[in-house]
């Protein structure tokens, strides 16, 4: 694979940004046609936080071409980083959370990838040396914090033992390497079409915390999971029949008010991949 300067790894990890939220229509979403159940943001909100994380995905990438060695170690060099980009984050949006998310996985893999170059591991090994006990000792502070401070991930641990990004970080990220990139590897037509269809084999098998926040109940999560599969059964974005499974679920996350962030970034990450590897 082509080595890769930090400049070049950080542009990538911003069209990844800007590529996610141009894709159209996403169940749930913000793209360029509609906001979804995101009356607080528009396509151009996204734009806004993408360019602002530019810097800290500099940092980012520098950080992992530079890394002596210690994995847990380098992850811990980017958490302050991660928290000052979430300011910069919300400066660029007026306080909307765009890419809080985001700023975590994509910040972790563009240094996971960019450590990766100059050894044998692969990208998901290092994400999962860097992040080793991070759920059990992320969520070992939630007891001692009053509900008002608990952010939505805590609450559902706490309520339904879910570990949501930090579970799906520490895994190396199985929506990403195991559903979403051996998807973008092989779908075919458009590079929309290329991308919905990564979207949608993702959300087959993913454990979304906005999904269930937004919905009130782990019970929507089957749901989900079962329209994406129907839909890439139907012939995903291939065909009419699948298509029209695809804005009928898009019109219902619209009604329901269901949110598919955690999703998004892992299609986030499917694209930054997809585009480090050339597949795109
Ligand atoms: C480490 C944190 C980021 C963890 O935050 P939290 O405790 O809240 O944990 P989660 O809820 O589990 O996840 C936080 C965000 O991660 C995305 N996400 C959700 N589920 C998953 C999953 N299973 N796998 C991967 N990623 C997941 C999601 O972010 C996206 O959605 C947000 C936009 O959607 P929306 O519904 O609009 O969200 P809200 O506005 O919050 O709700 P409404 O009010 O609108 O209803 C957006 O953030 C997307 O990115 C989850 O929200 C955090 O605690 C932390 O430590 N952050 C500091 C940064 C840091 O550590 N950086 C490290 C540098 S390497
Ligand atoms: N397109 C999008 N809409 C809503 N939340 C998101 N988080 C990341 N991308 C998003």
């Amino acid at each position: 694979m082509t080595a890769f300067t930090a400049e070049q790894l950080a542009n990538l990890a911003t069209r990844a940004l800007l590529y996610e939220v141009s894709v159209n229509p996403k169940p749930g979403l913000v793209d360029p046609v509609s906001s979804g159940p995101h009356p607080d943001m528009t396509v151009f909100t996204f734009i806004n936080s993408s360019l602002s994380l530019q810097p800290y995905l500099l940092f980012c990438a520098q950080t992992g071409l530079d890394w002596p060695g210690d994995l847990p170690a380098l992850f811990q060099a980017l958490r302050p980083a991660g928290m000052a980009a979430e300011q910069a984050m919300f400066a660029a949006t007026d306080g909307v959370n765009t890419h809080k998310g985001a700023i975590f996985s994509l910040g972790i893999l563009t240094a996971a990838v960019a450590y990766e170059q100059s050894r044998d591991l692969t990208v998901r090994q290092v994400v999962q040396q860097m992040l080793v006990g991070l759920t059990a000792g992320d969520f070992a502070a939630t007891a001692a914090k009053t509900d008002a401070e608990l952010t939505a991930g805590e609450r559902l641990y706490l309520e339904h033992g879910l570990t949501g990004v930090r579970g799906e970080a520490e895994a190396g990220y199985p929506s990403v390497f195991d559903h979403g990139l051996p998807m973008l590897r092989q779908a075919t037509g458009t590079l929309n079409q290329r991308l919905l269809d990564s979207l949608l084999a993702i959300l087959s098998h993913f454990t979304d915390t906005n999904l269930i926040h937004r919905a009130g109940t782990t019970a929507i999560l089957p749901v989900a999971q079962q329209q994406a599969q129907a839909i890439l059964a139907t012939g995903g974005t291939h065909t009419q029949a699948g298509m029209r499974l695809l804005e009928q679920m898009n019109a219902d996350f619209l009604k329901q008010n269901l949110s598919l962030g955690g999703s998004a970034d892992m299609l986030i990450l499917t694209i930054f991949t997809g585009l480090v590897e050339g597949v795109i």
